[in-house]
């Protein structure tokens, strides 16, 4: 698929906050990972944590792993676009560059649950893109989760409870995806950031010739 993100559109619109959320194990690191992988115009929002590293995740780059008593600083310092508590740790998106970076016309991808997708909606609503991706059932999501081998059987279970409850909060997203093959699935989720990004609310200035053409 061409890129539609051309230097030339990104001097004419702000950039967008792409949020991909879902159950835990329904595919959205995954996803994000692809998205990331072809797609130059797009940075990730690299979050900070209080959930120690799994096996292959990296500081700064997955996450930024911070202790306790360094994430109470950042919430104190207000360094957070914003927090929750998810699995009895704590998540949260740094400010860091983002707002003016947005405005330059910087993508920015935020793999985040409701919770935080309900408070960046409220700070931010126009530059806001939200995606909800949904496994195609529950036993194929403890099938994933199982396969992940990352977490214990109790955790697994934990998450599944957790799952209904996220799955409840589907309605509050713009778009929704089902991935059950993951190509179609990404493919999906990139011509929905490719047509956000051409939406016309979206452009800030004129091209040269269509300004001339107005004046
Ligand atoms: N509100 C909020 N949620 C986050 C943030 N970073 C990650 N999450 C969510 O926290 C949940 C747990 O993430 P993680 O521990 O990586 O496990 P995962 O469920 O396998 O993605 C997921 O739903 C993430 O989307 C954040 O900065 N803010
Ligand atoms: N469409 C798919 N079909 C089969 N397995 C998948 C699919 N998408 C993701 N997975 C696998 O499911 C597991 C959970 O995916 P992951 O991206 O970590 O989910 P999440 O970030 O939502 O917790 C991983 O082992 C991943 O390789």
């Amino acid at each position: 698929m061409a890129d539609s993100a051309t230097d030339t559109d990104k001097l004419h619109r702000r950039g967008l906050m792409f949020i991909l959320s879902s159950p835990s194990g329904a595919g959205k690191t995954t996803i994000s990972r692809m998205l990331l992988d072809v797609e130059d115009e797009i940075m990730l929002s690299v979050s900070a944590t209080t959930r120690p590293p799994r096996a292959g995740e990296i500081d700064g780059v997955h996450y930024h792993f911070v202790s306790d008593a360094e994430f109470d600083r950042m919430v104190e310092e207000d360094d957070f676009y914003e927090w929750a508590h998810v699995f009895g740790y704590r998540y949260g998106t740094p400010k860091g560059r983002i707002r003016n970076a947005l405005k330059d016309g910087q993508d920015f991808l935020f793999d985040i649950d409701w919770q935080g997708t309900q408070q960046l909606k409220q700070k931010d609503e126009q530059d806001v893109v939200t995606v909800f991706i949904l496994p195609p059932s529950l036993d194929e999501l403890r099938r994933r989760l199982e396969s992940r081998a990352q977490d214990s059987a109790e955790v697994i279970d934990s998450r599944m409870e957790r799952a209904r409850g996220e799955i409840s909060h589907w309605a509050e997203y713009e778009y929704v995806v089902v991935n059950d093959d993951v190509d179609q699935c990404f493919e999906k989720v990139r011509r929905i950031l490719d047509a956000e990004r051409m939406r016309r609310t979206r452009q800030t200035g004129l091209i040269p010739f269509v300004r001339e053409l107005m004046a």
